[in-house]
């Protein structure tokens, strides 16, 4: 965790940037996980957070998919997430959209600034466009997942949360990782207002999201590795091309 008074400062203009960066690195490398708190600093995580429940109260949230559960053959959720897909241009996005390049600046920054010149050895050349979503209360949840077991491309999951004055114990909505390879270990993770997560998309990372009994508001980025996702253009179509976006200057 570290603590940083965010300005308008374009992100890769502060001074703490490079520390973010070198933070992120030491973590994905050591654990495969990383936890940022004060991201944004109140006032932009406050201004991305109204313009989320603007979005919410506009009802143009969709429903998590929904999967058939074999056993008993009737509709089961394993997901209870409602989710709403935005690149950050929208006109009333414009806070989530200033978050998006905040948060490419960070994760570009680290996948240079390592010295063997990539972040867990990826070029990332893109991400998806940002998944908000929001798991209503009412003990929605969502099942132990893998969010790419199949090499579909993304490399790193980012997470930025939005909840404020949240009680884990009253509210639930904890997310618990079970990285590979440390066994009985668990990253027991609070959807903190103005905290950032990332972690491997990958098999190495196993994770849940508790029964929430409150409002919960999260947004996620997926980045793209270009030479997995080279390979799984080929093999097969991933996940609908109109949630991705390619980075202009990708090396
Ligand atoms: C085919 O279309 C879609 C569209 C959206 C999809 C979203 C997810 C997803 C994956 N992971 C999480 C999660 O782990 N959240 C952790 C947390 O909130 O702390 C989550 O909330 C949602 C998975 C598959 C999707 C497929
Ligand atoms: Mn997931």
């Amino acid at each position: 965790n570290h603590s940083v008074v965010s300005t308008d400062v374009p992100m890769s203009k502060r001074s703490d940037y490079v520390d973010l960066c070198r933070n992120i690195i030491r973590d994905m490398d050591l654990y495969g996980v990383c936890v940022l708190d004060n991201f944004l600093g109140y006032e932009r995580g406050m201004s991305v957070l109204n313009e989320v429940m603007n979005l919410y109260s506009m009802g143009v949230f969709k429903d998590g998919e929904l999967v058939r559960n074999k056993a008993s053959n009737n509709l089961k959720t394993i997901r209870g997430d409602e989710i709403i897909w935005v690149d950050g241009r929208e006109n009333s996005c414009k806070h989530i959209g200033q978050l998006i390049s905040d948060v490419d600046s960070v994760v570009m920054g680290s996948n240079q600034m390592n010295d063997n010149g990539k972040l867990g050895n990826y070029t990332i050349n893109g991400r998806t466009k940002a998944m908000v979503a929001c798991y209503p209360g009412h003990g929605s949840h969502y099942v132990k997942h893998v969010d790419n077991p199949n090499k579909d491309g993304r490399c790193i999951t980012a997470i930025y949360y939005l909840n404020k004055d949240w009680d884990i114990k009253e509210n639930g909505g904890l997310l618990r990782i079970f990285p590979e390879g440390w066994s009985d270990q668990v990253a027991d993770i609070e959807p903190l207002f103005d905290r950032i997560l990332f972690f491997w998309s990958d098999r190495r990372n196993p994770h849940e999201v508790q029964p929430a009994f409150k409002t919960r508001y999260a947004i996620t980025l997926w980045y793209f590795d270009g030479n997995e996702k080279e390979e799984a253009g080929k093999k097969f179509h991933v996940a609908s091309q109109s949630n991705i976006c390619c980075f202009e200057n990708a090396t």
